[in-house]
């Protein structure tokens, strides 16, 4: 369970969002919202990256008093990932693992189901967006954290892998009851999938659509 509690947060004294109180009970939940209603922003504060008035808790866990615990419950991978150019993928899925404390055999099925056997050695530098992007995805399931923040996930993704995705989230959600939050601009939650719960930011709140 996620719940948002009474924040506030907005940029040069301008608000941009005010969220009084909504949980999300869990399973998957697609965030929906014109360019620069605060999507990103939200996801941020989630995930613990950006300071804001109010808190968030994973399970009664609060962001504001129990940081540590609550971050190793939940993951963000971002839209334009950046990571260190001379670090090859395995190097940072390593890191993860280690962050993580999980052993390193738990994302061989998932190297496999991408297709990045063939250049998870290489240098990120090397790499084109999409295979950046399945990188992060990967990243952000190592430890099966309670929740993962997807913020446009299918952007530079080839059609299969958007197929494998949505698969993915759906065995996640029923195997490891992982809760999952993606932004996309993409209808793709309506094709083929359970399409799970619609959330929209509307007036700097957010609400079901
Ligand atoms: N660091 C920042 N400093 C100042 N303003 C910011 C900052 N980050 C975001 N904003 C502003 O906050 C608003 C919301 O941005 P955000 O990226 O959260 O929107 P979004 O809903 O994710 O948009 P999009 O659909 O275009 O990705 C925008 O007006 C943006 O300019």
């Amino acid at each position: 369970m996620l719940e948002i509690l009474n924040i506030k947060k907005g940029f040069h004294s301008e608000l941009l969002l005010n969220i009084p109180y909504i949980k999300l009970e869990g399973g998957v939940y697609w965030l929906e919202g014109v360019n620069g209603s605060g999507k990103t922003t939200l996801f941020k504060m989630i995930a613990g990256l950006l300071p804001f008035e109010g808190d968030v808790k994973i399970d009664g866990i609060s962001l504001k008093k129990q940081p540590v615990t609550y971050r190793q419950r939940i993951s963000l991978a971002e839209t334009e990932p950046l990571f260190p150019r001379f670090l090859t993928g395995i190097e940072l899925i390593h890191f993860y693992y280690s962050v993580r404390k999980v052993q390193p055999k738990e994302v061989n099925p998932l190297l496999e189901l991408y297709a990045m056997n063939s250049f998870i050695n290489d240098t990120v530098g090397t790499y084109s967006a999409g295979m950046i992007k399945k990188l992060s995805l990967v990243l952000a399931l190592i430890g099966n954290p309670s929740w993962i923040i997807l913020d446009e996930p299918f952007i530079t993704l080839d059609a299969v892998s958007c197929r494998l995705t949505l698969s993915l989230f759906a065995e996640r959600c029923q195997n490891f009851n992982t809760n999952f939050f993606i932004s996309s601009h993409q209808d793709l939650h309506s094709a083929a999938y359970d399409p799970g719960t619609r959330l929209c930011i509307r007036d700097q709140n957010l609400a079901f659509e």
